[in-house]
């Protein structure tokens, strides 16, 4: 089992250079140069051109690569998606995603650009229409031209679209996240949770980043350096839960349990898919100590 870690994925406005350059001495398991909403038209040719020279000039260690273009529709949404191509980031995020038509659409365009095929595609979940069609849109990633890696859950414009409120414990979010994640794991592929706006507020982001990571999440998305530690913290699974997984592991290859489907453990039942959870919490640790930022 081969999992990237991606447990802190920090946003940046592309017109802002000297955050993309800090970007590099951080400590995030990824990088998002956004040119959508972060980014005022008058300077949206500027933050394009700035992304693409960041990417191409490299420079970011291992942490995985992402430009967040404007939608397909805006005035700056295809010369986004063109530049995007020829940077050839890790992965291209598409705000906004209603449908998976739009998914396929953009899949053969960049069949069209001759796009390298490591670019991956984002969906950020974040209006409405998207809650109500996220298996429809889950299931674009069946076919290998949409290219479609994650879900990004967009909280701000979420919250915007359905005139709620942002909230402690994010009650109302609770169904759309929860639907979110399901649609995900429904079609295997990763989920990144929303941002958390109140930057001063580190309790608050840690209670948020439990309640995502207990949701299912492989990460959350961010927006300034000081949220990073927290969210590693929080995402990273302890040593003593990796040393149980070890022995939960240890404990079905033993030749007698072999062919058994439930055993006791200190005191406690396991079964086999205990063991298959203990080995997805394995992967992920190994991933982590033996990444290279
Ligand atoms: C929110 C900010 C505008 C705050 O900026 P500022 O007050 O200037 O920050 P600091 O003075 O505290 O900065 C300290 C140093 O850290 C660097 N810095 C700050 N933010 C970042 C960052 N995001 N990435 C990298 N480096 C950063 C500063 O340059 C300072 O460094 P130094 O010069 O060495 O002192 C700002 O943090 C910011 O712009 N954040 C990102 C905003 C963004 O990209 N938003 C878009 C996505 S959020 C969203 O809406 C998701 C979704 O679509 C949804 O709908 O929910
Ligand atoms: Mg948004």
């Amino acid at each position: 089992m081969s999992i990237r870690p991606r447990r802190s994925v920090l946003y940046m406005p592309g017109s802002n250079a000297r955050a993309i350059e800090k970007a590099k001495t951080l400590d995030c398991d990824g990088i998002v140069i956004d040119l959508e909403d972060a980014v005022a038209p008058d300077a949206k040719k500027t933050a394009r051109e700035q992304a693409i020279a960041a990417v191409t000039g490299g420079g970011f260690g291992g942490r995985e690569l992402f430009i967040r273009v404007n939608g397909i529709e805006t005035q700056w949404g295809f010369d986004d998606l063109t530049a995007a191509v020829k940077a050839a980031p890790d992965g291209i995020v598409l705000p906004k995603v209603g449908s998976a038509e739009l998914l396929e659409k953009i899949g053969t365009r960049l069949l069209d650009m001759g796009a390298d095929r490591k670019i991956r595609i984002w969906a950020m979940i974040e209006t409405p229409i998207a809650i109500l069609r996220i298996g429809e849109i889950a299931s674009a990633a069946k076919d290998s031209e949409t290219r479609l890696a994650g879900f990004i859950l967009g909280t701000n414009d979420l919250v915007k679209e359905s005139y709620g409120r942002i909230v402690k414990g994010r009650g109302p979010l609770l169904p759309w996240i929860a639907q979110t994640v399901a649609a995900a794991r429904a079609f295997n592929i990763q989920v990144l949770d929303g941002v958390y706006n109140d930057i001063a507020d580190t309790d608050g982001l840690r209670a948020e980043c439990e309640q995502g990571r207990d949701f299912g999440f492989d990460g959350k998305t961010l927006i300034h350096p000081s949220q990073i530690e927290t969210c590693n913290a929080v995402y990273s699974p302890a040593p003593n839960e990796v040393a149980e997984a070890r022995k939960t592991i240890a404990a079905f290859d033993l030749p007698e349990n072999k062919d058994k489907g439930v055993i006791r453990i200190e005191g406690k039942m396991v079964e086999r898919m205990h063991a298959d959870m203990a080995r997805r919490m394995v992967s992920i640790a190994d991933a982590i100590s033996s990444r290279n930022p």
